[in-house]
């Protein structure tokens, strides 16, 4: 099961968090920019290969320390289909380094819509009698306010391809509670209800540890909706943005992990790849800033949560 995949990487690197892959040119350190550029010049190719290779660092830096990246998708199409084929070989090269893959892509759509994005991103297309795998992600975000005929498309691939899938549940940016915390009854709220909506379009594909193929996004910039999160989806693994960059601390996304350590891996993108800008080395350090960035992180995180 994707998710078992997932804790196990976790409980070997002894470490819960996954490093955001969501490249702009202004992160490239400019000894890469300068070669891309020379040879492609100021172009959207020049500045496709230019994060591709920056990504390439990234993970040569981080591939023994973090077990999870995730490529944000609105990086790569920013820069047209250039920018897909370098989500796509960045995919392709994390694997080589034995990482597992979450794509950021927040889908969510009418049915037939979303069993072609499912294809696309966890499954294959078909070409005449062909099967072509395209993207081959572990595991995608998916937005499932739409209901379940948004979502079913994608756990059908799950289940036969084994992948996973995060579903928004509590987001972390700042407006998130004008729907999200809107009252829903009886004390409940729309988040709260999205919560039980997950663990029922889960149920019956639990793994190993006890998690189901459905997980869910909840941000850790607020800590008391992800502690009533936690306990209202025991069966639920999930993936926790906002540390870092958003201000997230390890106090706050503690409340992500079941009491075996278990059960959630926090994100951290900028905070991450962009930790040379803060050495003063004009980015000839990026990967071993990337890399001690990622270590005290793990080690911050590790002060509020033990790892079973
Ligand atoms: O609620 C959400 C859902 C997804 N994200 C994504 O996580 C990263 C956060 O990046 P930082 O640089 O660490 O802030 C980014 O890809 C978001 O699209 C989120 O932040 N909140």
């Amino acid at each position: 099961m994707s998710f078992d995949k997932l804790q196990e990487a976790i409980i070997a690197k002894k470490n819960a968090t996954v490093a955001g892959l969501d490249p702009k040119p202004e992160y490239v350190p400019a000894h890469i920019l300068k070669e891309c550029y020379a040879r492609y010049g100021e172009t959207l190719q020049g500045a496709a290969e230019a994060i591709y290779q920056f990504n390439c660092g990234l993970m040569d830096a981080l591939w023994d320390i973090v077990p999870a990246v995730k490529p944000q998708s609105a990086y790569y199409e920013r820069l047209g289909w250039r920018g897909m084929e370098v989500m796509e070989r960045t995919i392709r090269y994390a694997h080589e380094k034995g990482l597992y893959v979450i794509a950021d892509i927040k889908r969510g759509d009418i049915g037939s819509t979303a069993e072609a994005y499912s294809d696309g991103w966890l499954g294959a297309t078909k070409v005449g009698e062909q099967e072509c795998p395209v993207f081959e992600a572990d595991c995608v975000t998916l937005n499932g306010y739409m209901g379940a005929d948004s979502v079913n498309p994608f756990l059908n691939t799950c289940k036969e391809r084994d992948k996973s899938v995060f579903i928004l549940v509590k987001t972390s940016n700042p407006g998130s509670g004008e729907l999200q915390n809107v009252s829903a009854g009886e004390g409940d709220t729309v988040y709260g209800l999205m919560a039980d909506l997950i663990e029922k379009w889960g149920a019956g594909t639990k793994g190993k540890y006890g998690y189901t193929m459905a997980g869910a996004v909840a941000g850790a910039t607020h800590p008391d909706e992800l502690k009533q999160i936690r306990a209202r989806m025991p069966h639920t693994f999930l993936l926790v943005p906002g540390y870092g960059a958003q201000g997230g601390t390890a106090e706050d996304v503690q409340y992500a992990f079941q009491k075996d350590g278990h059960g959630a891996i926090v994100n951290a993108s900028r905070s991450i790849m962009c930790a040379w800008k803060k050495t003063g080395k004009d980015g000839a350090d990026y990967q071993e800033a990337a890399r001690n960035a990622a270590i005290a992180m793990r080690d911050d995180i590790a002060r509020f949560t033990t790892i079973g």
